[in-house]
């Protein structure tokens, strides 16, 4: 019988640690018989890592960088999300809408109901019992303090336009991530990702064995 499609994403402040364990999560499901999709965003497809690079490097006034922004994330919905799960995979995505809100919504000041508005029109899709709006059935919210990260990334890799912003601003867009637990705690799992690899990995698991998705 083919199983049920899962959404997962991953959150949380540039260099908090999401992608260490993407791959790994991927592998833990594909030891255990689940296809998965492991994808991004911005990004995921060939229109959607064009616009990535230029959200990530150029200049842009703020509404330019939303509405590049959602048109990544429905073509990304709509040629690879949706049809993964239709398939019955497991689609693991670095990052989705909540980034959004925490980055151009708390850490930009970008109109939060204006976000609302345009997160139900990009990410509704169809289903067999009507249309609905498109989320994660799992956000892993990597926490972890801004001045931490900033010295994890130090050195790391040349820095894009998020990651050399200040301290301040990764404390607004962790308040962003606080706001989207807040409204859909159910949805969520807190990671502490300041603790050593190993037991962030550890986090991760439980989180999704918790689920009852692997064993
Ligand atoms: N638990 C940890 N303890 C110490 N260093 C870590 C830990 N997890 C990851 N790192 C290191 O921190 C840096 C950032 O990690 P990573 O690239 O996984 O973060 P990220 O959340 O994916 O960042 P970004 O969103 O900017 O892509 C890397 O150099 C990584 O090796
Ligand atoms: C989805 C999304 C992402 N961003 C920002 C957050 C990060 O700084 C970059 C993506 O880089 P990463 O190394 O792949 O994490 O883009 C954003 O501002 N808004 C969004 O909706």
């Amino acid at each position: 019988m083919k199983k049920r499609g899962l959404f997962i994403s991953f959150e949380g402040i540039d260099g908090a640690g999401k992608s260490t364990h993407l791959g790994a999560l991927a592998r833990a499901f594909e030891a255990q018989g689940r296809v998965v999709t492991l994808t991004r965003e911005p990004g995921g497809t060939p229109l959607a890592e064009k616009l990535r690079a230029i959200i990530l490097n150029d200049t842009i006034d703020s509404l330019t960088e939303v509405m590049l922004v959602f048109a990544a994330r429905r073509e990304h919905l709509q040629q690879l999300i949706e049809p993964a799960l239709a398939r019955g995979e497991v689609v693991i995505s670095d990052r989705f809408t909540d980034a959004t809100f925490a980055y151009q919504g708390s850490g930009r000041g970008y109109d939060w109901q204006t976000l609302l508005y345009l997160e139900r029109l990009v990410q509704t899709v169809q289903g067999l019992e009507g249309d609905f709006v498109r989320q994660p059935d799992l956000t892993l919210w990597f926490e972890l303090d801004p001045e931490i990260a900033a010295q994890r990334l130090a050195g790391a890799r040349v820095p894009d336009k998020f990651e050399s912003q200040s301290a301040a601003f990764f404390d607004r867009v962790s308040h962003g991530y606080a706001q989207r637990l807040q409204a859909d705690p159910g949805r969520f799992a807190r990671i502490a990702a300041d603790n050593p690899r190993e037991t962030v990995w550890l986090s991760v698991l439980q989180a999704v064995q918790q689920k009852g998705w692997l064993v």
